[in-house]
């Protein structure tokens, strides 16, 4: 069955997950903001990606006013209650959402705004970025989409979805436990950008400082007791991994969030560093490197701020 999907942004994230389900034949249309809009209807969405480029001409609309059967909605974190208004018109009783955004607390957000039943769980590993004229690059071959459905109805379109990204190359999962896979990603998330956000600097660079190592694993430490107090213990495989990623020498990896704050701009700190404070604080947990990555986080957020 075709759907009628709505992206909620053509950026990284939307560009790349929009672009392949053209591909596949869903019928795509991208709610994008002017700017965006004309450079779509001028050059077209254009992804260099070492699983296969895209170069189609692309529906884009900078309003909606009829409901659709699916958004995927690929904003940042800091633009959801612009993007909530904007993709109101195109709810309608039978609506899925699929949210990619990294971090948990838009799922209420989204419920608060249609509803538990329309808001489906999702999250993407994959590094992707947007040149200035519109360009999506993804940076190496690794990319998974993981989605699921967090209430029943949501079950028929999380299996069309499946089946549609089963006729492209990427790499998809129909979750049967979205927000825990949500959780895992979050914890894991929430120390690397804690990390390299407050040494500025990469992984590797950190370990190479005396104490990095213990401070790195202090602070994941402290998010997996959040995650474990949330009922969302990261699993043995999970642990294994995030430490692997974590305690790697010479790694070049960092969290996404530092890129932001070299290039001065606005950053998900709250959503994802802030919130997994907050709601290990909610559970009376004692987490000082944690608040020292909030802090430094809310930090520069309020330099930005003033200046
Ligand atoms: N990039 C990556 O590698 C990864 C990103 N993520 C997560 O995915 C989410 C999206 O990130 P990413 O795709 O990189 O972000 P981008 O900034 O590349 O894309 C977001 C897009 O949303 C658009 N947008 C925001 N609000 C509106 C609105 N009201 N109406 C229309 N368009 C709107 C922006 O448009 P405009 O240009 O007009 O501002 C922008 O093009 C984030 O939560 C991020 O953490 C997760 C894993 C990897
Ligand atoms: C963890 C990672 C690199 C993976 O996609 C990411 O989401 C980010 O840095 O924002």
């Amino acid at each position: 069955m075709t759907m009628r999907v709505l992206v909620l942004g053509a950026g990284a994230t939307g560009g790349f997950y929009g672009g392949h389900l053209m591909m596949a034949g869903e019928n795509v249309t991208f709610l994008v903001r002017p700017k965006r809009h004309a450079q779509l209807m001028e050059n077209g969405l254009s992804v260099i990606s070492p699983v296969g480029n895209i170069t189609l001409p692309a529906q884009a609309v900078t309003r909606v006013s009829k409901p659709f059967d699916l958004i995927l909605l690929s904003c940042k974190a800091y633009d959801l209650d612009a993007a909530i208004e904007t993709i109101r018109p195109a709810v309608g009783p039978d609506t899925r959402i699929l949210p990619v955004l990294n971090g948990l607390n838009h799922l209420e957000r989204l419920d608060a705004a249609f509803g538990v039943e329309r808001v489906m769980g999702g999250l993407c590993h994959l590094t992707i970025t947007m040149d200035p004229d519109g360009t999506i690059r993804h940076l190496n071959a690794f990319n998974r989409l993981t989605f699921g459905a967090r209430h029943p109805v949501q079950a028929p379109v999380a299996d069309t979805l499946a089946q549609g990204y089963a006729k492209t190359p990427l790499t998809v999962v129909n979750s049967a436990d979205i927000v825990h896979d949500m959780w895992e990603k979050f914890y894991f998330l929430a120390t690397l950008a804690g990390a390299t956000t407050l040494m500025r600097a990469p992984i590797g660079a950190i370990l190479k400082a005396p104490d990095g190592l213990a401070f790195i694993n202090g602070l994941l430490d402290e998010c997996t007791r959040v995650a474990t107090a949330a009922g969302h213990p990261p699993s043995a495989e999970r642990d294994a991994e995030s430490r692997y990623h974590l305690n790697k020498e010479d790694s070049a990896l960092s969290a996404s969030m530092m890129r932001d704050i070299e290039k001065a701009g606005p950053t998900e700190g709250e959503h994802i560093v802030g919130d997994l404070l907050r709601r290990g604080r909610e559970f009376g947990l004692d987490l000082p490197l944690l608040t020292l990555a909030a802090t430094h986080l809310r930090a520069y957020e309020a330099r930005r701020g003033a200046s």
